[in-house]
């Protein structure tokens, strides 16, 4: 793998950062009378993997078809890669490895033959830096169908095609690459190699901007999550800066003498010291758990379902994402 650095666009004006990748400012999007997106705001840097979490319904595909120039928004200012998304042209779009939900087309041929198809689309932008499109069975091997290589697609298994999803969306070496719940259908083994995958991709100074369901795979991925509810970013941080967010306190739980206690604590270290201190042999079972991704993600959309807290107040209970930062 070779290293991918950006590409000057003739056409593309210079990010306001060179560093930024892509800079959303209050980002609206309204279908007839459903406002979806009320002021989204976010960044995402170069080679950064962010993962953008929300319920069904929230809006993440939209975000995403908007960033990639497929969908015109009702209001708000975007650019992605220096270069507002609406205006982007064959050079910038080049520049994008997209991956949708699912790859339905195209069941006759062979795996190989339409990576080769595909990727012939980016040799003539290729550059000193960057050679596009990636090495065919450099590829394969990547995403692991190299024995399926010369199978029709049609043939290939759920799992497989997913891989090949991924394929297509990198074979152009892009500088920023677009998943839309990329892991769905693949087993556990091909979700760590996904894993890999991805975060190469990062250290390789690809930014990766992911939508998921899964909280764990968010969890092991993402630099930096953001949560969309009601139309806005309600959380932007690490997996870890959340879950501190929504409960500063972790809970204790011990045995003594068989007896099960538990303690909710901002200073576990301190309380498990005198915990021992006082009792020491007669302390078993000990487990000190802070607050999940998980946690953190269902409680908030827990109290946005149930009406209690909108979209406007949650923003204000789990932190703007100035503050998060
Ligand atoms: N082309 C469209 N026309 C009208 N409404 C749409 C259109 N596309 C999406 N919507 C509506 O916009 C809202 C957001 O949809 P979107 O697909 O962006 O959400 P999502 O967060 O990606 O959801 P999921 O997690 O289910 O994939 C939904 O209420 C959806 O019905």
């Amino acid at each position: 793998m070779t290293t991918t650095h950006a590409v000057s666009g003739v056409e593309s004006s210079p990010p306001p950062d060179s560093d930024t990748v892509i800079d959303v400012r209050d980002l609206r999007m309204r279908y007839r009378t459903q406002e979806v997106l009320k002021g989204v705001d976010f960044t995402a840097r170069r080679g950064e993997v962010v993962v953008l979490l929300g319920p069904n319904g929230a809006g993440k595909t939209t975000t995403i078809e908007i960033l990639e120039g497929f969908r015109m928004r009702s209001a708000g200012d975007v650019t992605v890669l220096g270069t507002d998304p609406a205006r982007g042209d064959e050079r910038w779009r080049a520049r994008l490895g997209i991956v949708l939900q699912s790859w339905r087309d195209h069941g006759k041929w062979r795996v190989r033959e339409l990576l080769a198809h595909l990727g012939a689309y980016y040799a003539p932008y290729s550059t000193a830096q960057v050679q596009r499109p990636w090495d065919i069975d450099e590829l394969l091997a990547a995403v692991g169908l190299t024995e399926q290589a010369d199978k029709r697609i049609s043939t290939l298994s759920g799992g497989q095609r997913r891989r090949l999803d991924v394929a297509v969306g990198i074979v152009g070496r892009p500088e920023l690459l677009f998943l839309d719940e990329p892991t769905t259908g693949l087993d556990p083994e091909a979700r760590n190699e996904f894993h890999d995958l991805v975060r190469g991709l990062a250290n390789e100074s690809t930014t990766v901007l992911l939508t998921t369901h899964d909280l764990a795979e968010a969890e092991k991925l993402a630099d930096r999550i953001l949560i969309l509810a009601g139309g806005r970013i309600v959380a932007d941080g690490s997996a870890e800066e959340l879950s501190r967010r929504i409960s500063a306190e972790a809970t204790v739980r011990w045995t003594r003498d068989g007896q099960p206690y538990e303690e909710s604590t901002a200073e576990p270290t301190r309380f498990v010291r005198r915990l021992f201190e006082e009792y020491g042999d007669a302390i078993g079972g000990l487990e000190v758990r802070r607050a999940s991704l998980e946690d953190t993600y269902l409680t908030m959309v827990r109290e946005l379902e149930a009406g209690k807290v909108p979209g406007e107040q949650a923003a204000h209970a789990f932190g703007s994402r100035e503050e998060a930062r």
